[in-house]
């Protein structure tokens, strides 16, 4: 037994190939909408040091004595007010994405292989660094789906694939993409995406640029992902030539006590109809696909919040998923790479 892991089998030179592995990864989701389910999924994502940086100890005191007692039931029923007979939207859309993109590229007579792994849960990322490992493949793109580089997504999933990687005897030739928030396609997209809305509902009163929130002392500490997420709304709204007052740039998905990324969206909504901002449509451009945070959160919640407070017309505007100007977008992203 060694420390360190290979495929042993009589190497030589042809079981080795020329061709590029592609290892689409995102957040991950519970492996079904159950407490049980959640509070192992959440004991392994709130345990990592970049999503709370609380000194070790006390967070974990408070993550097992208090967290994990309570949310799990809470996060079960938000899940299960999302879960498709496809199980998790997340998983089954970035799927699709996976798929897509090999398809596109080996159509272009790109020699790949393409797996997705999930940075929390299943697939594994060690699962699937293993699938490409098992092909023969010793060259590697990681593509986390994250437009914008922040810590607590992209860093971590850095995180953990040197933490698979540093067991392999064979490091395989590595290119990690960091983000794609300025590439033209990704924004046409955007932009394309926002302009059928208005074509088919009209312009309403504000369009909403919701992304998730992560705390403000992240950002004071040196965390780039606030100043990402304003480019890309202005880059988008550069696109498509709007009125700047016509936009707005808020952020969602509040965790705990401190203080998060302002404005927050829930209490932006709550007051508009107060304004007399009564008409809107939000769009959400950190999340490559449909996930609880726009499904449940935006599509539900938000909405509520907005009508309560005495808003009239609300729509959400759905991520790119699968679209096809979005799989051209993430293709032209690992061009440079192939
Ligand atoms: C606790 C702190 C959290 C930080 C910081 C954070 C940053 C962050 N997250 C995403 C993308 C997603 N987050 C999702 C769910 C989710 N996020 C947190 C907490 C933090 N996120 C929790 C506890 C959860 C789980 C759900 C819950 O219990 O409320 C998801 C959806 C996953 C799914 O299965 O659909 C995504 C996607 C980004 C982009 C980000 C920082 C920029
Ligand atoms: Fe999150
Ligand atoms: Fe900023």
């Amino acid at each position: 037994m060694s420390r360190f892991s290979a495929i042993t089998d009589n190497p030589h030179e042809g079981r080795f190939n020329k061709k590029t592995g592609i290892l689409v990864t995102n957040l991950g989701s519970p492996d079904a909408p159950t407490p049980k389910a959640l509070r192992v999924y959440l004991a392994e994502f709130l345990s990592d040091p970049r999503i709370v940086e609380i000194p070790r100890l006390i967070w974990l005191m408070i993550l097992h004595g208090i967290i994990l007692r309570v949310r799990p039931k809470k996060s079960a029923k938000a899940y299960k007010s999302i879960w498709t007979e496809n199980g998790s939207p997340l998983i089954y859309i970035s799927k699709q994405q996976a798929d897509k993109i090999a398809e596109r590229l080996k159509a272009s007579n790109h020699n790949v292989e393409v797996e997705l792994a999930m940075r929390y849960g299943n697939p594994s990322i060690e699962a699937g660094l293993e699938k490409l490992r098992d092909k023969g493949i010793t060259r590697i793109v990681v593509f986390p789906l994250y437009p914008q580089y922040s810590s607590p997504t992209t860093g971590s999933t850095f995180d953990a694939i040197a933490r698979v990687l540093k067991k392999w005897r064979w490091v395989p030739e590595l290119h990690f993409i960091n983000g794609y928030h300025t590439n033209p396609l990704y924004i046409e997209s955007l932009a394309n995406s926002i302009k059928e809305d208005l074509e088919e509902n009209g312009t309403p009163q504000k369009i909403v640029f919701s992304y998730h929130g992560m705390p403000k002392q992240f950002l004071d500490h040196g965390d780039p992902y606030h100043c990402l997420c304003h480019q890309t709304t202005r880059l988008v709204v550069e696109k498509l030539g709007l009125d700047k007052e016509l936009v707005m740039t808020t952020f969602q998905s509040r965790f705990g006590k401190a203080e998060w990324l302002k404005p927050y969206t829930d209490a932006t909504l709550e007051s508009f109809p107060k304004e007399g901002i009564k008409d809107i449509a939000i769009i959400s451009p950190a999340f490559s696909a449909d996930c609880l945070e726009t499904l449940e959160e935006l599509e539900e919640e938000n909405r509520e919040i907005f009508e309560e407070a005495g808003g009239e017309k609300y729509r959400y505007i759905a991520a790119l998923n699968d679209r096809d100007d979005h799989i051209d977008a993430l293709c032209d992203v690992l061009k440079p790479n192939l």
